[in-house]
């Protein structure tokens, strides 16, 4: 890069579009730090069933979060979840998980808090303590061009078409997309988004926010798109690819 200065870069977009893939990817390019927030609101889900909490119960949820003692490893090469000194990596990808984390994600209590802790990273990843050394950071989740960090330099929706997520997510979940992986996966990817579409606008770039459909583009041209919003957004000069 050509300059030192902070950066955030702010990824929303649908399940299965790709934004913790090209985030970390970005986040390796550029020397940021990389925040998944919907790890936290997987982490969330997992310390209440944990906990036992009742996800139906919205008062007993978003107090488990509030008193949640989660760590959030920043490294786009090796990101970790931690809750309560316990490596929950594996554990928030199972399908338990994300059949039920919208549960609590649709808590506004719950979307407050994790806000706030989501802040403090973007705010702290511009200080010279912060993992980065200053440098900034990749956020990504559905509401983080529009709320957590609207003020980010650059502000990306990573989009896909339905087909894409869906052949995308099965082939990740069941190592095929054929027709019966994918409408297994269906449940995981469009009525989540449906359920999450009701606290977030993830589906249409708000203003000032550059879409990116990753529809017709594998992993590394796609990581590449999103560099060139950087290039074009900041100025800056992003190294190339090095070659394979
Ligand atoms: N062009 C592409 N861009 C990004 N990811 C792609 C692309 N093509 C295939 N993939 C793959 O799609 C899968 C889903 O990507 P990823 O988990 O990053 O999506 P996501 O948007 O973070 O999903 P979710 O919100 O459901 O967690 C990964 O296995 C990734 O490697
Ligand atoms: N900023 C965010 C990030 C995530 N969520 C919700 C939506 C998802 O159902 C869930 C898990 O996210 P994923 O790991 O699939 O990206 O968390 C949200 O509401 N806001």
């Amino acid at each position: 890069m050509s300059t030192d200065a902070p950066l955030t870069v702010a990824i929303d977009g649908p399940s299965g579009s790709g934004k913790s893939s090209v985030a970390k990817g970005v986040a390796r390019r550029v020397g940021l730090a990389y925040l998944d927030t919907g790890a936290m609101y997987r982490a969330a889900t997992w310390w209440c069933l944990h906990r036992g909490v009742e996800l139906s119960d919205g008062a007993a949820v978003a107090h488990a979060v509030r008193v949640m003692p989660l760590v959030m490893g920043l490294d786009p090469a090796a990101p970790t979840v931690h809750v309560e000194g316990v490596d929950v990596g594996e554990q928030i990808r199972t399908t338990q998980i994300s059949t039920a984390v919208s549960a609590v994600a649709t808590n506004l209590d719950v979307r407050a808090e994790l806000r706030r802790l989501q802040r403090a990273v973007v705010d702290a990843e511009r200080e010279p303590l912060g993992f980065s050394g200053g440098r900034g950071v990749v956020a990504e989740g559905r509401d983080i061009t529009t709320v957590v960090a609207p003020d980010a330099e650059v502000r990306v929706l990573l989009t896909a078409s339905e087909e894409a997520r869906l052949a995308r997510r099965s082939l990740d979940v069941h190592g095929t997309a054929d027709a019966a992986a994918v409408a297994a996966t269906r449940d995981q990817v469009l009525r989540r988004d449906r359920d999450d579409s009701t606290v977030s606008q993830f589906q249409v770039a708000a203003d000032g926010v550059v879409t990116v459909d990753s529809s017709d583009l594998d992993l590394e041209q796609t990581i590449d798109a999103v560099l060139v919003v950087v290039e074009q957004v900041t100025g800056r000069t992003v190294d190339p690819r090095p070659a394979p």
